[in-house]
């Protein structure tokens, strides 16, 4: 390289003595400020820019003017899960930052959730995150965030309408399952247990939120279907970049964009069905039709409706998935669990109501286990700070911090589990009389220690129906079928980590015996 440039001559020029002696002094002057304003700032960030208490870091440090920080992201984005386990578990009680693998985060300890849950949007907000995280202007998710009616929906009428839903979601079970388990090989008897979750969960969720006969009149579970990876796909390649260069990017990155696509698509075939909704004399009792009351365009409720389904299958599904694989690697439980659902059944006349679910203790405490030992979100309730405040040990939160709480490390914490590693699916029932401990021991319940849905004033409002629902499958297919995993497999393929989440491995066959058949 070095020869090569010695072989070019460049051409002469010849510069005034005068002009040459200022141009010194500026380039002197100029360098001595870089030099001093860089000096300031590499100062600024190593004692205490910050005031308040200082903060503890743990994994990598981004380095003096985020100098180390690639290094450091890319940690994080191998071994996040790791890096926010061993923090909470050395600085117990204590906050401490990490840089993650977009931002830096501070990782509050679980004593400070009662003093941020019920924070107000004007001092941390989680819309912020989701539309950092997803750049939310690009996948509509701004549409859909332009209100809450979505979510009253989900927390009001949703869970209030159970009693009458749980019956139509029996209904849909047995319609997509008849048609999932006729597919089976009848050599292998093998079916892919997330497809058949993702499947269950995409038609009882749309069931109840805009109706069997739309359900299916055909086009819905494709609108459905492609949204997230389309969303996923625009997520993927506009995010290394900044904000601003985003929309100029993007004509080049997202090549064939389909997302207005796909919510025209929503709008085209939800516009009729909302305008029947809207009529006096309508009797509908969907979530569409609640949605249609606010008066709110066809465009924003479908993008809404889309959303929300979306959102519902990506985390019931993993966590569906995952209870299936629990059953397989403890198959103790399937015989009680069977049991009891024959039992509930025959105290309700054989029908799936509201009651019939609430009677399944152990499914409800093994579906509990099995979300704590997954913990999908290494890093949970996750907040931006859209003001800054104060915490009572006197650590300082500017504005724009973002906060989480370590999902993963309070799950396994034996001073809220004991002998947390182990797998205990009855950890949450009297053991004598198999009744739940107590109501925030139920799956949709909240204990100390559970991040898993999120906490306060932004707490999954869906964990009624996200219980009722999963219980319904699993019971329903254990009715059916013995479970286990494929001849001669005694061990669960890895699931996939990104960052500080972990999402179970989506290729697992499971086998299907028929219980009469044994
Ligand atoms: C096992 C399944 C599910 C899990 C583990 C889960 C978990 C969560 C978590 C962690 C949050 C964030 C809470 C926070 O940051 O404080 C959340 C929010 C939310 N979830 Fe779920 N969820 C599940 C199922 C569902 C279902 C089935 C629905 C709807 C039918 C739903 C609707 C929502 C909504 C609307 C929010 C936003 C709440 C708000 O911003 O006020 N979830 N969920």
């Amino acid at each position: 390289m070095d020869a090569a440039l010695s072989n070019i001559s460049f051409p002469k020029v010849t510069i005034p003595s005068t002009l040459l002696a200022s141009i010194k002094t500026d380039v002197k002057l100029s360098t001595l400020s870089i030099v001093l304003v860089a000096g300031l700032l590499v100062v600024s960030q190593l004692f205490g820019s910050r005031k308040g208490k200082p903060w503890v870091r743990v994994g990598r440090s981004p380095g003096p003017l985020g100098l180390r920080s690639l290094s450091a992201r890319m940690d994080f984005f191998k071994r996040g899960r790791a890096i926010v386990r061993e923090g909470y578990n050395k600085h117990k009680g204590e906050n401490f930052v990490i840089q993650t693998a977009e931002k830096e985060q501070l990782v509050l300890a679980p004593r400070f959730l009662p003093e941020i849950r019920m924070l107000p949007e004007s001092k941390l907000s989680h819309a912020h995150v989701l539309m950092d995280y997803w750049v939310g202007e690009h996948i509509g998710a701004d549409i859909a965030l332009a209100g809450a009616q979505h979510i009253d929906a989900v927390r009001g009428p949703l869970t209030k309408t159970l009693p009458i839903t749980v019956p139509l979601m029996h209904r849909e079970y047995l319609r997509t399952s008849e048609k999932l388990f006729s597919e089976v090989p009848k050599d292998t008897r093998q079916i892919n247990a997330y497809q058949f979750c993702y499947a269950m969960i995409s038609s009882m969720t749309s069931t109840v939120f805009i109706g069997e006969e739309l359900t299916h009149r055909g086009g819905w579970s494709e609108i459905v279907a492609e949204y997230f990876p389309e969303a996923w796909r625009i997520r993927m390649a506009l995010k290394p970049w900044p904000k601003s260069i985003r929309p100029l990017v993007k004509p080049i990155l997202v090549r064939n964009n389909r997302l207005e696509e796909i919510i025209a698509k929503a709008e085209a075939f939800l516009d009729e069905p909302v305008r029947k909704r809207r009529e006096s004399h309508n009797q509908d009792t969907d979530i569409l039709k609640f949605l249609a009351d606010y008066g709110e365009s066809t465009r924003k409720i479908g993008m809404q409706v889309v959303g929300i389904i979306t959102g519902a299958l990506n985390t019931s599904t993993f966590a569906l998935t995952q209870a299936i694989y629990d059953l397989c690697m403890h198959p103790e439980y399937i015989a009680d669990i069977r049991a009891e659902a024959r039992e509930a059944l025959a105290s309700e006349n054989m029908q799936w109501t509201l009651e019939t679910c609430k009677k399944l203790h152990l499914l409800d405490s093994f579906l509990k286990e099995s979300l704590r030992l997954f913990a999908p979100e290494g890093l949970a309730i996750t907040r931006k700070a859209t003001s800054a405040f104060g915490l009572s040990d006197g650590t300082w939160i500017p504005e724009g911090t973002y906060v989480a709480v370590a999902g993963e490390g309070m799950a396994l914490d034996p001073e809220f589990y004991p002998d947390p590693e182990k797998f205990d699916g009855r950890r949450f029932v009297d053991k004598k009389t198999s009744l739940p401990l107590a109501p925030e021991r139920e799956f949709h319940g909240i204990e100390p220690g559970n991040a898993m849905w999120g906490a306060g004033r932004l707490t999954c409002p869906g964990r009624h129906f996200a219980s009722v629902l999963s219980k319904m499958i699993i019971a329903n297919l254990l009715l059916r079928y013995d479970i286990s995993l494929p001849p001669g497999q005694t061990e669960l393929k890895p699931g996939a980590e990104m960052d500080a989440n972990l999402l179970p491995d989506m290729t697992q066959m499971i086998v299907l015996t028929e219980v009469q058949a044994r």
